[in-house]
């Protein structure tokens, strides 16, 4: 599937209070956008006006697709990555991956969610209740989750959060894989060195 996404002119006010304006930019699958600033001008914001959580105070985001969607396509067109996000916590990390893929309406295997686990750096604890995790593990999780998915839009937003050395590294990875596998991806970042995986960036 190719998708373009146009932020034509976006901006957002909070009460009487403008967070920003004059906002556009555009990404299309196989490429990433960084979007940066500094904490509080907007950034998570913006990727929830992009994933149509929040109503843009002016301007439109405009999809642009190869083909009509089929209704199971229309609902699996974004996965977000956000630390607004939680994961059940009395289910296990496996058992979340299967549960919110089936929710997008996509297939995944308990061998698959245990090797996702793997992959993120979970290791056996996919089999722990998400309870029992540490917040780095409840991003890693979130990771799995969203690679589970594997959308054509990808909304990552501070994807590095509360991860070490290892897991920024799986971070880096995981979006150039999407990239690759032909994802759009917005990446919002407070850090230098991710907001150079972007092919362009708005400051915020
Ligand atoms: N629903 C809301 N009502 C009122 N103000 C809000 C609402 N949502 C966000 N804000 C305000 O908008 C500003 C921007 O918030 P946002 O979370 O988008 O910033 P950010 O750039 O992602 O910040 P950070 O880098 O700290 O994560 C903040 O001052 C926040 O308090």
């Amino acid at each position: 599937m190719y998708i373009k996404i146009v932020i034509d002119n976006i901006g957002k006010s909070f009460g009487q209070r403008l967070l920003f304006s004059n906002i556009s930019a555009e990404v299309a699958s196989g490429q990433c956008l960084a979007v940066t600033g500094c904490n509080g001008s907007g950034k998570s914001t913006l990727l929830k006006i992009i994933a149509g959580l929040v109503r843009p105070s002016s301007g439109q985001i405009r999809l642009t697709l190869d083909n009509t969607p089929s209704p199971k396509e229309r609902i699996s067109y974004t996965g977000f990555v956000s630390p607004d996000m939680a994961m059940y916590a009395a289910l296990t990390g496996i058992e979340n991956i299967i549960f919110w893929t089936k929710v997008r309406g996509v297939a995944c295997s308990k061998s698959e969610a245990e090797k996702l686990c793997c992959q993120m750096g979970l290791g056996g604890a996919g089999c722990d209740m998400v309870a029992t995790y540490s917040t780095g593990m409840r991003q890693r999780l979130k990771l799995a989750v969203i690679k589970a998915i594997n959308p054509p839009v990808w909304l990552l937003d501070e994807p590095s959060s509360n991860l070490d050395v290892s897991g920024r590294s799986i971070v880096k990875e995981l979006i150039a894989d999407a990239v690759r596998q032909n994802a759009a991806v917005i990446l919002a970042t407070n850090e230098v060195e991710e907001a150079l995986y972007g092919n362009s960036t708005i400051e915020l």
